[in-house]
């Protein structure tokens, strides 16, 4: 079966500055992911590259072995993949519900009945269903980073794209959203997380990445790449988080 996701050679610079080079991976169906790496190490652009807001120099990033490398955004989430941004994007304006109404319409291909079970489902699976009815400008931080997981989730995608949504949570906040994910996971979703709040990740994935300068420095079970010499160099005491080791 071919891999959910597979990047092969991708490349892609902003001037002198190397976001990805000659970068390959795969995620396999239903596989949770974590990308971790310092700041600036190009973990937001290989999602634009995944999720079709940025174009690679080179290379080819193949969904369910289809090439998707020339595909718009809008095709890739109707292929399959859902994406979340680091700045939360919602509708202020719209209900909680209608935010994740329009993600089932338009990247479910849904309609009618079936499109409010839909949103109402993935309401409930993100613990927001009592808020359906809230202005989404009204929410506070958790509230609003869930409702930017839904509103991903509301596309019905097979593979979950997570850029930092555990960001400036507190820690039983971030307790709640990892269970979240967990939950999303084990329901069979593909998650490929970016997060810097290191031991969200250790509890949620089986897999771990480094990105950094453009290229993967380290690769495999999640707290041997949070052990790698070259990873601990990169954070230089700004972590990995020491509570990581315990899977804290
Ligand atoms: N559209 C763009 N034009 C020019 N430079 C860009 C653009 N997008 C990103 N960059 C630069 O590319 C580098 C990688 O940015 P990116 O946001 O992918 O990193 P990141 O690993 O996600 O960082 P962080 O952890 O801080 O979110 C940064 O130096 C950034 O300034």
């Amino acid at each position: 079966m071919a891999p959910l996701l597979r990047l092969d050679g991708v490349a892609k610079s902003f001037g002198q500055v190397v976001v990805a080079r000659d970068l390959s991976l795969s995620v396999e169906p239903g596989e949770a992911l974590g990308i971790v790496g310092p700041n600036g190490a190009g973990k937001s652009s290989l999602f634009a590259m995944i999720s079709g807001d940025l174009r690679p120099d080179g290379g080819t990033v193949w969904l369910d072995g289809r090439d998707v490398t020339g595909a718009a955004p809008h095709a890739r989430t109707r292929a399959g993949i859902g994406r979340t941004f680091q700045v939360p994007r919602p509708f202020g304006h719209l209900t909680v519900f209608e935010n994740v109404l329009v993600c089932a319409h338009q990247g479910a291909g849904l309609r009618g009945r079936q499109a409010q079970a839909h949103a109402m489902g993935v309401l409930e699976r993100v613990g927001l269903a009592e808020l359906a009815n809230t202005p989404a400008g009204r929410l506070a931080l958790l509230q609003r980073k869930r409702l930017e997981v839904a509103r991903a989730v509301g596309t019905g995608p097979r593979l979950l794209l997570l850029d930092e949504v555990a960001g400036g949570l507190t820690e039983p906040e971030v307790a709640e959203l990892v269970a979240v994910v967990r939950e999303l996971h084990a329901g069979g979703l593909g998650v490929v997380w970016i997060e810097h709040v290191v031991h969200a990740l250790v509890k949620t994935v089986g897999r771990m990445i480094c990105l950094a300068g453009g290229d993967v420095v380290a690769d495999g079970e999640p707290l041997r790449v949070l052990a790698d010499q070259r990873v601990r160099e990169l954070y230089l005491g700004a972590g990995p988080e020491a509570g990581a080791e315990e899977g804290s």
